[in-house]
């Protein structure tokens, strides 16, 4: 079952004086498991997607579904990972990592110890009376991805969340996410301006136009890449192959005046 539907979204922004179509007949999906990319040219239309999944902005024209129900405002389907890891500062790492589901009704004791554990997998041993400014980025993100596993969502939304990160880092973080999330059985749908880190840990890759956003372009990622972690995914020819026919489409983008 699909996990995710998104059928023939429309979105336009009205102002006062303007009015912005920022997505057009945009369709996608992803069932259980999947983890899918989104890409394109800035301003094509990413992040106002994300947050129609979301159920922050409602769509103009279109329907989505998480899990068969439309989506809807204040929805807890759907946990977001961001480019900032948004931790409150005043707050200890485990109260960061247990705000989820604080927030949702949902901190018993069961849970609260699954979160710890999680903690710990993570590589977040004895932090969890430290506070954000004493970790690294690296470990703040991986908190933020605690605190978002934590409420078990259906669907996780990550918007560039590795973008602010070293390139080490980075990777290591890549492949902490993929391995938790394929632990996890988790559908997820990743926005990055990064085509190797698509590759690297998508099932699918959406390439969408510049604004208003249509679906330019759908690209399979092949078996062989879908089937190793992101490090050895970026070792095999096929990541190169694929890596260069999407990089070519950018160009023909950018050649047509559209990226
Ligand atoms: N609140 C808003 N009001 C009016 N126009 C908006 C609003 N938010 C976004 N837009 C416009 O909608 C279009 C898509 O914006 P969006 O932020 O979704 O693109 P994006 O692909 O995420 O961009 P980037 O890669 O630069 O982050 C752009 O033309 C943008 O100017």
């Amino acid at each position: 079952m699909d996990v995710l539907q998104i059928q023939n979204i429309s979105h336009v922004y009205f102002s006062q004086k303007t009015t912005t179509t920022a997505l057009l007949d945009v369709s996608l999906s992803a069932k259980k498991g999947e983890f899918i990319s989104i890409i394109g040219p800035s301003g094509c239309g990413k992040t106002t997607l994300l947050s129609i999944m979301a159920g922050l902005i409602s769509p103009t024209k279109g329907d989505v579904f998480i899990d068969g129900e439309p989506v809807q405002f204040g929805n807890r389907k759907t946990g977001y990972m961001l480019q900032q890891d948004y931790l409150f500062p005043w707050k200890t790492i485990e109260e960061n990592a247990l705000l989820g589901l604080k927030l949702s009704n949902k901190l018993n004791e069961e849970n609260k110890m699954k979160t710890i554990v999680l903690l710990n997998k993570m590589g977040l041993t004895n932090v969890e009376k430290m506070y954000p400014k004493q970790l690294s980025g690296g470990m703040r993100q991986r908190v933020s991805l605690v605190r978002t596993l934590a409420t078990d969502p259906k669907l996780l939304l990550l918007d560039e969340p590795f973008s602010a990160l070293d390139f080490q880092t980075k990777l290591k973080l890549e492949e902490l996410v993929f391995n938790t999330l394929k632990q996890f059985q988790k559908t997820a749908v990743l926005v990055t301006h990064d085509i190797g880190e698509a590759i690297a840990m998508s099932d699918r890759i959406y390439l969408l136009s510049n604004g208003p956003g249509t679906i330019h372009e759908i690209f399979d990622v092949p078996e062989k890449i879908r089937n190793r972690s992101p490090l050895e995914a970026r070792s095999q020819p096929e990541y190169n192959v694929l890596f260069q026919r999407i990089w070519k489409e950018l160009e023909s983008l950018a050649n047509k005046d559209e990226y």
